[in-house]
């Protein structure tokens, strides 16, 4: 497994020796669009690392988050939601989504509590299927909306879905089982020493955090095609000289002028909404104060265009 490891993280490890029963290894959570992925990686590792937001597909990249036991250390792996490529990205997602699936230690499939079994659930049902080697335990997500007898309901009807290592009912708003969900997991993660140094919570680069944040500050409120439409990229960011200021410059890129007016606002007052959110969360996260200048790009057709992915930074995720 060592190699696999090496391969997935990027980083040496952290201690050459496993100490006497400890596990390690790597997780992703699969699923439709929206079902609680992204929250739910936030809740093990109890911290912010992922963006969420109330609208399908807004989670593009691959974070990881890293959850420190005792025992144990569980690296999240955070993927795109399961569907049908409908853009030149969608397609790059759906692979990456897949070669993610043949790499983890244990998978976990999520379907909330309050929505029907529908065609998107059994269609990620049969291709979790096809992976026979690795286990895969069903998380019925989102448990705090319902009621004791439509839990057990759905509990039956994912049960029926496929051939589940376990099933755990989770609800990542009050934390209900999220620590049972972790033991669960990490019951399925190979001897092995830690991957990650302890207390570092994920690897991406603070750059890449900035610029989720500010996308889903952006994402809060917009309709239809857009929230597809919109990617971030970080200019700049440096501490201000003799001040505990951090200056970031980001572009906020969208398909085309018309939609550069949506994000922009009456006189920019939508843009200042968006940039006082965003700066709130960037200071929580980075523990500083935060100057924060924010551009609207236009970038024609960007998701479609291999050039402009590359550009703006997914060709090094997909
Ligand atoms: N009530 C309740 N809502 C939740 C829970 N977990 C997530 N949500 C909400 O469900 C919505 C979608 O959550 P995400 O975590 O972004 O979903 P995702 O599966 O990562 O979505 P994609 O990025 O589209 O794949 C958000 O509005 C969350 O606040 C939960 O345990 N309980």
């Amino acid at each position: 497994m060592n190699d696999l490891e090496l391969d997935m993280s990027g980083t040496p490890l952290a201690s050459p020796r496993a100490p006497e029963g400890f596990r390690s290894g790597f997780t992703c959570f699969v699923g439709r669009p929206n079902v609680g992925k992204s929250t739910l990686m936030n809740a093990l590792v109890g911290q912010k690392v992922a963006i969420t937001g109330n609208r399908p597909q807004t989670t593009r990249r691959t974070v990881r988050g890293i959850v420190h036991r005792d025992d144990s250390q569980l690296i999240v792996v955070d993927t795109p939601g399961l569907h049908k490529p409908r853009t030149l990205l969608g397609e790059r997602l759906d692979s990456l989504v897949r070669s993610t699936l043949v790499e983890v230690d244990v998978i976990g499939f999520c379907m909330p509590a309050n929505e029907p079994v529908g065609r998107g659930d059994t269609y990620i049902a049969k291709e979790l299927a096809a992976q026979r080697d690795t286990p895969v335990v069903a998380i019925l997500t989102k448990a705090d909306t319902t009621d004791r007898e439509q839990t057990t309901q759905r509990l039956l009807a994912l049960s029926e879905l496929g051939e589940w290592a376990d099933i755990v009912p989770v609800s990542a708003e009050t934390g209900y089982q999220i620590d049972t969900l972790t033991d669960v997991l990490c019951e399925h993660l190979p001897p092995g020493a830690p991957l990650y140094p302890e207390g570092d919570l994920t690897d991406e680069p603070e750059e890449m955090l900035v610029g989720e944040l500010v996308r889903e500050a952006a994402l809060e409120g917009v309709r239809d095609e857009l929230p597809h439409s919109i990617a971030v990229v970080v200019d700049e960011m440096t501490p201000r000289d003799n001040s505990e200021l951090i200056d970031i410059y980001a572009s906020l890129y969208v398909e085309r002028s018309s939609q550069k007016a949506i994000v922009i606002g009456t006189k920019g007052a939508r843009l200042r909404e968006v940039g006082a959110r965003a700066r709130r969360q960037i200071e929580a996260l980075l523990g500083s104060r935060v100057f924060l200048d924010l551009r609207v790009r236009v970038a024609k057709d960007w998701q479609r265009d291999p050039k402009q992915l590359r550009r703006l930074g997914f060709d090094q995720q997909l």
